[in-house]
């Protein structure tokens, strides 16, 4: 079975009203039922994203941390008054690498986008673009991201594709974007190896990577802060040059407290 028809993307009344088996005559009747329907089917949705979020963020990994790094990451920290941090940035840039860090300094829990699509498919990203398409596979992207941004206190790594669709900078902005900016030539040696992204097989990585870069730049320039990487950085010192620059930035721009809304945390889960 199709995977994202078996997690349920297209349960409810979304897909019937797209082709127009819910007809304009008999919606009086049946809108109530269809809307009820559709209510349930994104609750259980939503539920099943939470499920693979939670266990998309177990890490047990623990990295040394110097005193300074602490102080700058607390300092960040209570600044950021439990704001989201998510990642943008091309495949290969270190999004889910940097991002793991990055959360463990800051003491945020860790969200990964592909990570949680592949735990609530029970399928590899290759897979799902082979069995279902990147269409079905963007709009999956578009609902795990929706849930995460309800969060708070999170670093969210998300693919590098997010970036594409306008109705993700909604969610994206409702939280800090950082952009992870590493030269092609960089990512091109970093995944010279790597059978995981299928946009890059069967192509010249290289060529494939730059006409890529070419037309996300300028939403990737959207993003508040923008991390120029080179290849003799370690995730620790992108981590630290993020952390210093989210920091100019939020002090620049205080966010509003998330905890004036209670509500957006956990109202499935109550
Ligand atoms: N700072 C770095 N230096 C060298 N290799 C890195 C660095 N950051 C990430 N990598 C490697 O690059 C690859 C892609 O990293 P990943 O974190 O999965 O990127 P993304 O999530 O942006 O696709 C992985 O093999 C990872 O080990
Ligand atoms: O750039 C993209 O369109 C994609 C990037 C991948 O994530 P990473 O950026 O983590 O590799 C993954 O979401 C999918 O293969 C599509």
């Amino acid at each position: 079975m199709d995977a994202l028809v078996a997690f349920g993307v297209h349960l409810g009344g979304l897909r019937g009203r797209r082709h127009g088996l819910v007809r304009t005559g008999e919606v009086d009747a049946c809108d109530g039922i269809v809307g009820a329907q559709r209510a349930r089917a994104l609750t259980c949705r939503r539920r099943r994203v939470r499920v693979a979020m939670s266990s998309a963020s177990e890490d047990d990994t623990r990295h040394p941390v110097s005193e300074a790094d602490e102080k700058a990451f607390r300092d960040l920290s209570e600044r950021l008054r439990r704001t989201n941090v998510y990642f943008v940035g091309m495949m290969g840039s270190g999004k889910s690498s940097v991002g793991k860090l990055f959360a463990q300094r800051l003491k945020y829990r860790f969200l990964d986008t592909d990570v949680t699509i592949e735990r609530l498919t029970k399928s590899s990203i290759t897979e799902l673009f082979a069995n279902s398409g990147e269409a079905a596979f963007r709009e999956l992207e578009t609902a795990v991201l929706a849930e995460m941004a309800s969060y708070t206190d999170a670093v969210i790594s998300t693919g590098g594709g997010i970036v594409l669709n306008t109705k993700n900078w909604s969610f994206l902005q409702t939280g800090l974007v950082c952009w992870l900016d590493v030269p092609v030539d960089v990512l091109v040696q970093r995944l010279a190896d790597d059978t995981t992204r299928p946009l890059l097989q069967g192509q010249d990585p290289a060529q494939k990577l730059s006409e890529i870069l070419a037309k996300r730049e300028a939403m990737y320039k959207n993003a508040d802060v923008h991390v120029p990487v080179t290849e003799a950085m370690s995730n620790e010192a992108i981590a630290q040059e993020a952390c210093r620059l989210i920091t100019n930035f939020v002090k620049a721009n205080p966010p509003k407290s998330a905890a004036l809304y209670p509500g957006k945390m956990g109202s499935l889960d109550s």
